[in-house]
């Protein structure tokens, strides 16, 4: 071993030694506001540093391919409620002679399935013919959302992956930028439609989409990072003034998750304003917290009906669209603003380079010509709507914040 890995590695585990602590004091104080998270985040990103380090350059392929292999095995196991067919953790083991049975497939084919995925620790084996689930393994049973969130990207993502290099033979070596002929309509061989249109021709995956919705917005917090409170003053002076839009707002999600944090801002002086079939299906749930919210079909695309409302707040859609598309939605809410409006933008606000996980969402959204941003691809973006930006509010340990904009 090289005498510099050996004082990297000795630096790395003093990090990591220092990481559990913090990590361990901060889980006993059961910190509420991400504190938790952002410590367990730096254990695993010291942890990995270690490995980084200690592991050659020739042996990244190992874990490529393996990584490869468990993505396909888990699928292949999940679509076939494998994970379901093993008993539940802490209720026993069973053969895979008799997993195979439950399966209707061979014995040999699910035991070299199961294989990769003991290989990978998600499940475990016992003795040489018995097969068990872990907690990781637990994920893929039920519809639970983190599980829905990994065949999410599986089924949506790998494909576009898969034959992007094609794409940029086909298309050239740019950004993509249209809603159709993007890597997303291209690995799908349906270049002429949007993703959208693709997907909705299948309601399954439809449906799987939504419930992945579900847990970024576990991931995503909506309230804690922002302080509305200049907005109650000027409500207490115009108690007729719209206090805040929701554009694309779909479930009306975040207005309830304002209101309560707020209390002082009202479900009457907000709109959520998103597309018919959105606006249609928020009626008929008839969620109580929203029954004096206006609901207001919008397109985002088009004049902004709501003029001179305090917040236009337009949380989890620029990244969805390119900056042509962005500055369109911006210009819109710009044409809107009274001088005291703010529009706040709430997104992932990219570190330049960006951490892993972010890192894959901009490059998910490259599949649909959306993307990422970083606070300066923000600064550049609002201006050219005639809007500039005040502050940037992060919440603690997520990639999250709001990008705080006023009228030049
Ligand atoms: C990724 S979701 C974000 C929803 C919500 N803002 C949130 O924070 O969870 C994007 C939303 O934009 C809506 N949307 C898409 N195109 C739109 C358009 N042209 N005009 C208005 N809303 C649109 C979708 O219906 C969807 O509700």
């Amino acid at each position: 071993m090289a005498a510099s890995l050996g004082s990297e590695l000795d630096t790395l585990v003093a990090d990591l030694t220092g990481a559990v602590s913090e990590y361990k004091a901060a889980a006993a104080n059961e910190d509420q506001l991400g504190g938790d998270l952002a410590t367990r985040m730096k254990v695993i990103t010291t942890a990995q540093k270690i490995v980084h380090a200690t592991k050659k350059p020739e042996e990244q392929w190992y874990d490529q391919s393996v990584w490869m292999a468990d993505l396909t095995a888990t699928r292949i196991f999940k679509k076939w409620e494998a994970f379901a067919a093993i008993p539940a953790v802490g209720e026993g083991s069973i053969s895979y002679e008799d997993l195979a049975k439950k399966l209707d497939a061979d014995t040999s084919l699910v035991r070299r399935i199961a294989w990769v995925l003991v290989s990978t620790g998600t499940l475990k084996q016992i003795g040489t013919d018995k097969v068990e689930n872990t907690t990781k393994s637990m994920v893929y049973v039920n519809n639970d959302s983190n599980g829905m969130m990994f065949q999410i990207m599986y089924d949506e993502a790998l494909r576009p992956y898969v034959f992007m290099s094609e794409y940029f033979e086909k298309y050239g070596r740019r950004e993509p930028s249209g809603q159709t002929d993007n890597p997303y309509s291209f690995g799908y061989q349906q270049p002429e439609k949007t993703a959208w249109e693709i997907m909705a021709a299948e309601p399954a995956r439809v449906d799987a989409f939504m419930r992945s919705m579900d847990t970024m917005e576990q991931h995503l917090p909506i309230t804690g990072y922002y302080d509305f409170s200049w907005v109650k003053e000027k409500l207490e002076a115009e108690t007729e003034r719209t206090a805040l839009v929701d554009v694309g707002g779909s479930r009306g999600h975040a207005i309830k998750a304002i209101c309560a944090e707020t209390e002082y801002i009202k479900g009457a002086q907000c709109v959520l304003e998103d597309l018919p079939q959105v606006i249609e299906q928020v009626k008929t749930n008839g969620d109580e917290a929203l029954k004096n919210v206006k609901l207001q079909v919008h397109d985002f695309f088009t004049e902004q009906p709501i003029k001179g409302a305090l917040i236009y707040w337009i949380r989890r859609v620029l990244h969805d669209h390119n900056d042509t598309d962005c500055a369109k939605i911006l210009t819109h809410l710009a044409d809107a603003m009274a001088p005291d409006s703010r529009v706040l933008i709430v997104d992932q606000i990219m570190e330049n380079p960006p951490p892993p996980l972010v890192a894959q969402t901009d490059f998910c959204m490259l599949t649909i010509s959306g993307k990422e941003r970083t606070r300066e691809m923000f600064e550049e973006l609002v201006g050219r709507a005639g809007l500039k930006v005040l502050e940037v509010h992060l919440a603690k340990g997520t990639p999250v914040g709001v990008v705080e904009c006023i009228k030049i």
